[in-house]
């Protein structure tokens, strides 16, 4: 079989004196989507951290492409192709949308193709590309901070609550942006508490609980089953 795009192998993360990972095991084959779902508090917005360096692991490997990049220094594992959106979108109020873009893409400058393919996703960006971040409504924050993932090619991303707070037609485009960059081929790790979005982009569910992954297997068996549901995440999702 081949390698996953990502891989986490017993991944132990403690923050100051708590310990808040227990042994994270879980998986993103390539060019597939998993869902990364729990109750709030179980350590998701941690492993996305964790993996990306901001917290670092104490115990345990991530692999990356087959590359245990556990002790990487995050700049470099940007560069190495991994685009994280964090949940609390990581903008720059105060820079317009354009100089916004241009700091997140670390390579080089942003390739007027790629600023194309992000106005047609997130048409309001073109609409307000020289104003100041800060000023934009809180869906056009939420688009920044994707199309900032996007400024480069990326083999994985790593999104974190996308469409949270958001009005239900911003939810559909941000759904559809994402579809977009999957049928390309992107592998993602998504944290999603929108069951509807999770069930529509997931290949793979990965559940947590008190640090750990409990369940993984097809989104689609999750989503199929109430029971499990219950069982996983505490309250039946079905028909949401
Ligand atoms: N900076 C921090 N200092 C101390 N504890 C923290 C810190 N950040 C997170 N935690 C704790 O780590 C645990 C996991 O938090 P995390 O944010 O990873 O959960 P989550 O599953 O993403 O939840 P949510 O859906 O609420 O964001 C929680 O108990 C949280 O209180």
């Amino acid at each position: 079989m081949a390698e996953p795009m990502l891989r986490l192998d017993g991944v132990q993360t403690d923050i100051g004196r708590y310990h808040i990972l227990s042994g994270v095991d879980l998986e993103v084959p390539r060019g597939e989507v998993t869902m990364l779902l729990g109750r709030n508090g179980v350590g998701k917005t941690t492993t996305l951290r964790t993996i990306m360096g901001h917290w670092r692991a104490k115990a345990g490997r991530v692999l990356f492409d087959g590359q245990d990049i556990a002790k990487v220094p995050t700049p470099a594992i940007a560069r190495m192709g991994v685009g994280f959106v964090p949940e609390d979108m990581g903008i720059f109020s105060d820079l317009t949308v354009e100089e916004n873009m241009t700091l997140a893409a670390v390579s080089g400058p942003l390739a007027p193709a790629r600023r194309d393919r992000i106005f047609a996703a997130f048409p309001p960006l073109a609409a307000f590309w020289r104003a100041p971040a800060g000023t934009l409504s809180g869906g056009q924050k939420q688009m920044l901070s994707i199309a900032r993932a996007m400024a480069e090619e990326r083999r994985l991303y790593l999104i974190d609550e996308p469409t949270k707070g958001l009005a239900p037609a911003i939810v559909s485009t941000m759904a559809q942006a994402l579809r977009e960059l999957k049928a390309e081929g992107a592998s993602m790790l998504l944290v999603e508490q929108n069951f509807a979005v999770a069930r529509a982009l997931g290949d793979r569910a990965a559940v947590m609980e008190g640090g750990r992954v409990i369940w993984t297997g097809a989104m689609a068996e999750l989503a199929n089953d109430a029971a499990l549901q219950e069982r996983l995440m505490g309250l039946s999702v079905e028909g949401a």
